[in-house]
């Protein structure tokens, strides 16, 4: 092994301790600058070590505010261990010319299986009916209320990137009708094309967000778009803010909208506490796209957009910024 003085250095940008096995992969390969491992405040480390650092590694949702950027003048690259990116200051990335790549090729297949799981637990009620089974409810009350059919639902995709095309591949093996909404129409999907989530909303049954959250996605899913999708199903495994979450919770409450299953949420780890006695309501704690597999998918995928950048190579998952 080389000795870590010849080995490329990369910031490994972290808050927590959780990610140690990405950690002990990554440094036979790479010198880590570990910022959380020293008592040093995050600014103080940076200004002694920033100046000559050309790759990030983002852990999680690990911020990366302009600021922190400030302190990394010569940084070219930073990989994601995220799908989201939005907890980076992408603006001033795309402004100098910094790379992004996300995790979202190692992610796509959890997220969408997560996705399809909160949908059919919606639909057919079984965490509801789980429920009513453990508390002996079934000999008293008799038979549980029946659930809806997936097969035949129209479905509608906000954001057709890698977690809406898997999505899409296992709705339309269920016998779904799929259509989707994205910034541009991708000429190669076969499936209907809606510029306008509203109208997306009037003709689906079901929701299910897989965009990213953007200045622009910020409450795509509003009042109207709720008021649109009438009885339907919302199911959201982008992130939380894409909903306005105060007006979910008035419109699942009111009996307004047919359900919900949700993985995200505008204040994590907080919960609105009305969705949690709401039987058609699923709720999942962020965790859509973590699998050891997928973990083991993205130290893969680190592992190679490292090396690749290291030796001028292509890059995968680039992140576009418009
Ligand atoms: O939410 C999960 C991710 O962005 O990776």
């Amino acid at each position: 092994m080389a000795s870590m003085e010849n080995l490329p250095v990369v910031l490994f940008h972290r808050r927590s301790s959780y990610t140690l096995a990405l950690k002990d992969r990554l440094s036979p390969h790479f010198h880590l600058l570990d910022p959380f491992d020293t008592q040093e405040p995050i600014s103080s480390f940076l200004s002694v070590h920033g100046y000559s650092i050309r790759a990030l590694l983002c852990v999680g949702y690990t911020p990366i505010t302009s600021e922190t950027l400030n302190f990394l003048p010569s940084l070219e690259l930073i990989v994601a261990g995220s799908a989201g990116v939005d907890h980076i200051a992408l603006q001033e990335c795309h402004r100098r010319g910094i790379t992004i790549t996300n995790a979202s090729l190692a992610f796509a297949e959890d997220a969408a299986d997560h996705a399809v799981g909160l949908l059919i637990d919606v639909l057919r009620r079984i965490s509801a009916a789980d429920r009513f089974v453990r508390a002996g409810s079934w000999p008293v009350m008799g038979d549980f209320p029946l659930g809806f059919k997936l097969g035949g639902k129209r479905v509608g995709i906000v954001g057709y990137g890698s977690v809406g095309s898997e999505v899409a591949k296992r709705l339309a093996a269920f016998g779904c009708n799929i259509a989707y909404n994205s910034r541009k129409r991708k000429p190669s999907v076969p499936f209907p094309y809606y510029e306008n989530v509203h109208n997306l909303a009037v003709d689906s049954d079901i929701l299910i967000l897989c965009c990213s959250l953007t200045k622009e996605t910020h409450h795509i899913i509003n009042e109207g778009v709720m008021k649109s999708l009438g009885k339907g199903v919302i199911v959201n495994v982008g992130r939380g803010s894409l909903v306005d979450e105060k007006t979910l919770v008035q419109f699942l409450v009111e009996g307004k909208l047919g359900g919900a299953g949700l993985d995200v949420f505008e204040n994590e780890p907080h919960v609105p506490k009305e969705m949690l006695c709401l039987d058609n309501v699923v709720l999942s704690a962020h965790r859509a796209v973590f699998t050891p597999e997928s973990f083991e998918a993205l130290i893969e995928l680190c592992l190679a957009n490292l090396k690749a950048f290291f030796s001028n190579e292509p890059l995968q998952s680039v992140v576009k910024i418009e």
